[in-house]
């Protein structure tokens, strides 16, 4: 008998799951994109500009070559025992793949690892922190995961027992969690971030949401917070981190804090400030706070979005939990050991004084000073068109605009059964091949619409994409004009 396997007998949790980042839109300009090969000339463009996810390198970024010569030598050891080597590559890159190639079992990158990750490497990663935060970490508060996504969806399935228990999350927030929170079968507590004052957060907003979930049953585990921000990209300032801090330790939450944008700071007055180094400052010691700090190789100035690489520090946890925590590691074996590898080499990069340094630094600093111009062009662009509002990116990879749409451009939208945003989006990549993710895909305050557009294609298409988007604005404008 074949099998009878339906949408409708799926679990529920799934069909409730939603990730906006590619979703319809996404999907349709797929479809364009395919059409635009089979029909050249069939529509008014003649690419499609994904604008849509945070994904630097399909868009023409350039990896950075001492992490890329180590994972080679890393992955080919035989390289090592060639003479020509020296000419080819650098001397720290050659020591640095002997270091790790000698810190791994067998010296080889093709077997499973320890569930938390290569031990060495979690002791470069740890050293990172340390040196980044003046506070000490420890490997062995380090799981090293494939990006940060697996560890996120990890600590949903540790907390959340059933619909009773509640996480916090921020909104506008990046639907990883909706999504994590959907399949696991919990409630997401909405708290709202404050674009009238560039996506900050009141914690008197988020003590009203934690009492209101409260008064309705809800256990309330957790509180998440990203920072720099995905979609709003505004870098918390260190004053509000130290009440957030504050808010969770009061209130009995888990801190789990999103810092896979740690690197991607684009102005003067903000400053990264990981939340351990902040909850280390207020004094508190592992018993007074559970923190979950996240860290990605996706994102920052290498953007190795395909290696999966990433790390979960865990602090404040009792040793039996602890222990469960592993357990679910273990489940998966380990973490691709690119990755791993990668991960530690992101904590650890090249230092003044090494042969890679001056090379090493003039990449870093190209491509952040490439990303801060990127955004301040959209950002100017975005704000000079009529009825669009948009904060400054402060950091992360977005911007993320609010539209004023006339009343009769909502109505074409609840006609077409699409929410407004969703509506403004598919017309302008029908009209433009420019792929944004509409704000109804990361949650908003309601009644009001927004989306969602990288900063990463590559500068010299930066100029294109604003005229492009400028006609088709002002054409959507002038159509629905009330
Ligand atoms: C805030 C945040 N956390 C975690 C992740 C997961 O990244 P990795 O699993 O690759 O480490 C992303 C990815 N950003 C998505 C992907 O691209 N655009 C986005 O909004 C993210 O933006």
């Amino acid at each position: 008998m074949a099998a009878t396997v339906a949408v409708d007998n799926l679990n529920p949790k799934v069909l409730k799951c939603e990730y906006a980042v590619r979703g319809e839109i996404v999907i349709h300009a797929q479809r364009l994109q395919q059409q635009l090969l089979t029909q050249p000339g069939s529509l008014p463009f003649d690419e499609i500009l994904y604008c849509n996810i945070g994904n630097p390198q399909s868009l023409g970024q350039q990896p950075v070559t001492f992490f890329r010569e180590v994972l080679a030598l890393c992955d080919h050891p035989y390289l090592l025992q060639r003479e020509e080597i020296k000419s080819l590559f650098s001397a720290d890159s050659i020591s640095r793949a002997k270091q790790i190639l000698a810190s791994i079992p067998g010296k080889a990158t093709g077997a499973y690892s320890h569930s938390q990750g290569i031990k060495g490497l979690r002791d470069a990663i740890a050293a990172g922190i340390t040196s980044r935060d003046g506070f000490p970490a420890n490997a062995d508060d380090i799981f090293l995961t494939d990006g940060a996504s697996p560890g996120v969806h990890l600590m949903m399935q540790l907390l959340i027992r059933n619909e009773n228990d509640g996480i916090l999350v921020p909104i506008p927030q990046y639907p990883l969690y909706s999504a994590s929170i959907a399949l696991h079968g919990g409630t997401l507590v909405p708290y709202y971030l404050n674009e009238s004052t560039g996506w900050g957060l009141e914690i008197s907003d988020v003590k009203k949401q934690l009492e209101d979930a409260r008064s309705k049953g809800i256990d309330v585990r957790a509180l998440v917070v990203i920072n720099p921000g995905n979609p709003t990209g505004q870098v918390l300032a260190e004053e509000n981190q130290y009440d957030i801090a504050k808010f969770c330790k009061n209130e009995g939450l888990v801190l789990l804090a999103d810092e896979v944008y740690q690197e991607n700071i684009y102005v003067d007055n903000k400053k990264f400030h990981s939340f351990k180094k902040i909850v280390r400052s207020l004094g508190y010691s592992e018993e007074d706070l559970p923190l979950v700090s996240y860290q990605s190789v996706s994102k920052g100035y290498y953007g190795e979005c395909g290696k999966r690489g990433g790390y979960m520090e865990i602090t404040g946890f009792s040793a039996p939990v602890r222990e469960q925590i592993y357990k679910l590691a273990s489940v998966n074996l380990c973490s691709n050991i690119t990755g791993q590898i990668l991960a530690s080499l992101i904590m650890n990069p090249p230092k003044a004084g090494d042969e890679s340094y001056a090379s090493y630094k003039a990449e870093k600093d190209g491509i952040i000073a490439s990303l801060t111009r990127r955004a301040k062009a959209l950002e100017d662009a975005f704000n000079k068109l009529e009825g669009i509002t948009c904060n400054e990116a402060e950091g992360a990879m977005y911007l993320f605009p609010q539209i004023g749409l006339p009343k009769k451009a909502i109505e074409a939208a609840n006609a077409a059964n699409k929410a407004p945003d969703a509506f403004y989006a598919l017309r302008l990549l029908e009209s433009t091949g420019i792929v944004v993710v509409p704000g109804s895909g990361f949650g908003q305050v309601p009644g009001t619409w927004h989306f969602r557009c990288t900063i990463l294609p590559q500068e010299e298409k930066i100029p294109a994409i604003i005229s492009r988007f400028k006609v088709f604005h002002e054409a959507f404008m002038a159509e629905y004009r009330d």
